[in-house]
């Protein structure tokens, strides 16, 4: 992935003869994407230690009631305040298409939430920021997205149910160029190394870019090894798992079991969760993602599926919405063109599908 040291060598003697060669030859020789690449894991990995320290100092505190939603406010504002900055630094030009904005921090009203937010920050920035400068920070994201030139898309903490649960959530940033999604890093907290030993290591970050393959390496580890990851090479639906949200609102249970019967899936479900669920298929713990509509009215959100898509496609899979259509992340901040999402293992991505259809024909004549 990085240079090596031959590359580097034969770069500066062909700058010293002749700056064009040099440029041409340097533009090939560097990875698509490479300083993207670096960036975005730096600024996921920073965003899931808000988060962490988040959960641990608020969630956990015995003064904080379930019912308090306060926490993963907290949490959300401050880890698009950290991913905003260090983009902004590295690619100050690059619009953000974000979850948050700053509204409900403002004012006299926003100010205990605001003293929050800033300490937050604070404790994971290399430069101290102003309140100021934290605002305009989170609402760097309220770029419009769109079909042409490179914007950031950023779900600062993606399945607030499950971080207030301390089950899984991810920290999501991804990268669209011209409408496509390009470079996707899913930073996942709570997601153990090891499926086979879910009370063992967690935490696990996830990148792909376009043309090079997913991988997974540890989230905060000093090791910057990472390991390639592929979808499942189960081919026979029945022998497959499939994973659903959690919450019943935001992905219809019963339309995913019926199809999972007409797949002969006999295996519960996996309820989890975020875009871990894209993490699970890309890394083979689960063969099928079924996320069927709930409403009528519902459009998904770009930051909700964009580095979740990139990474189940690098692995071999492939995602579309339940007609089978490619998701469209050139709409603008939604998936408008869509409708649900369905991901898989590129060898049983059809039989899913029509299990799909089949599933909402019959849905549709009773
Ligand atoms: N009605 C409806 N239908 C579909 N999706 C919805 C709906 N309402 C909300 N959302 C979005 O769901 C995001 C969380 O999805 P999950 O798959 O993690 O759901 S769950 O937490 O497992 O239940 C969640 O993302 P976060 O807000 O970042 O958690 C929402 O953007
Ligand atoms: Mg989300
Ligand atoms: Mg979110
Ligand atoms: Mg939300």
């Amino acid at each position: 992935r990085a240079l090596s040291v031959k590359q580097h060598r034969s770069m500066s003697q062909l700058k010293y003869k002749n700056t064009f060669i040099y440029t041409r030859f340097y533009s090939t020789s560097i990875a698509y994407l490479e300083k993207e690449r670096a960036v975005a894991i730096k600024a996921v990995e920073r965003a899931s230690r808000v988060c962490q320290a988040v959960f641990k100092r608020l969630v956990t505190e015995e003064t904080m009631t379930k019912k308090d939603k306060s926490p993963v406010t907290v949490a959300d504002f401050s880890a698009q305040a950290v991913v905003n900055s260090i983009l902004e630094n590295d690619f100050p030009d690059d619009p953000v298409v974000g979850e948050e904005d700053s509204k409900d921090l403002q004012g006299e009203e926003g100010r205990v939430l605001r003293e929050k937010v800033v300490d937050l920050v604070n404790t994971a920035t290399e430069h101290p920021m102003s309140s100021d400068e934290i605002l305009r920070a989170i609402d760097r994201g309220l770029y419009a997205g769109g079909s042409t030139g490179r914007h950031w898309t950023l779900d600062p903490i993606d399945g607030t149910k499950g971080f207030l649960r301390g089950e899984q959530f991810a920290v999501c940033l991804a990268l669209i160029i011209d409408g496509r999604v390009r470079l996707g890093v899913l930073g996942c907290p709570n997601l153990p190394w090891d499926m086979s030993n879910p009370d063992g290591e967690r935490g696990v970050l996830m990148v792909a870019v376009e043309g090079q393959g997913a991988f997974q390496r540890k989230l905060n580890s000093s090791s910057n090894e990472e390991v390639p990851i592929s979808v499942s090479s189960v081919i026979d639906t029945k022998d497959a798992v499939f994973c659903e949200s959690v919450e019943a609102g935001h992905s219809n249970h019963s339309d995913n079991a019926n199809i999972a019967k007409i797949l002969g899936i006999s295996k519960p479900s996996v309820r989890m969760d975020s875009q871990c669920k894209y993490a699970a298929v890309a890394r083979g713990n689960a063969e099928i993602y079924l996320r069927l509509p709930v409403s009528d009215t519902y459009v998904e959100k770009i930051w909700d599926h964009g580095a979740g898509n990139i990474v189940i496609h690098e692995a071999g899979g492939r995602v579309a919405d339940i007609h089978g259509k490619s998701l469209d992340f050139s709409r603008g901040r939604t998936l408008s063109a869509n409708q649900g999402v369905v991901a898989a293992g590129a060898q049983i991505f059809d039989t899913v599908i029509a299990a799909v259809q089949e599933t909402l024909k019959y849905k549709s004549q009773i």
